[in-house]
């Protein structure tokens, strides 16, 4: 069996497959007369093959243990998906780039922090959404539809 060690999740290691969503690293600038800091366009929000819509959903999971075993990855082909924590939960982050066969060797495990977000690309291969420790709250933005979501058998073993 595939066994991964997660790494600390970092924007530069997760540009292959996505955005990291973090309002401490990312430039931001003042609105409403100073009261607000608005990090701005913090992540590519891919809605394709309209007339489908950008959904805004809460996802709340129960944890999963250690060591994490996957079963499978899955990838949306025609929208990106974000997931931003609303406490502070850490979450397992499992990827490979975008196409149409998964290649073993560019599968990469990560661990967030709590206060990191991450958006999935259109096409991004993903295991599900997957938290430590605690129940998790996460807001989800992604594409609705039926005709969004492919799955691929994978079995990962995913160590911290
Ligand atoms: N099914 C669903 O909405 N969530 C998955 O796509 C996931 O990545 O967790
Ligand atoms: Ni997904």
């Amino acid at each position: 069996m595939m066994e991964l060690t997660a790494r600390p999740l970092t924007a530069e290691a997760f540009a292959p497959f996505g955005d990291v969503i973090d309002a401490r690293t990312s430039a931001a600038f003042p609105i409403n007369n100073g009261r607000t800091q608005r990090h701005h366009d913090l992540a590519r929000v891919e809605i394709l093959d309209a007339p489908s819509r950008a959904l805004i959903s809460v996802f709340v999971s129960q944890p999963v243990s250690l060591p994490l075993e996957i079963e499978l990855l899955e990838r949306h082909p025609l929208g990106s998906q974000a997931f931003m924590p609303l406490h502070e939960e850490r979450f397992i982050v499992v990827v490979a780039p975008p196409g149409d066969e998964i290649d073993p060797m560019r599968i990469c495990a990560f661990v967030t922090d709590g206060r990191q977000g991450v958006n999935y690309r259109a096409g991004t291969w993903h295991a599900i959404h997957s938290v430590l420790e605690h129940e998790g709250e996460f807001l989800v933005v992604d594409r609705g539809g039926s005709d969004n979501l492919d799955e691929r058998p994978m079995t990962i073993r995913v160590v911290v």
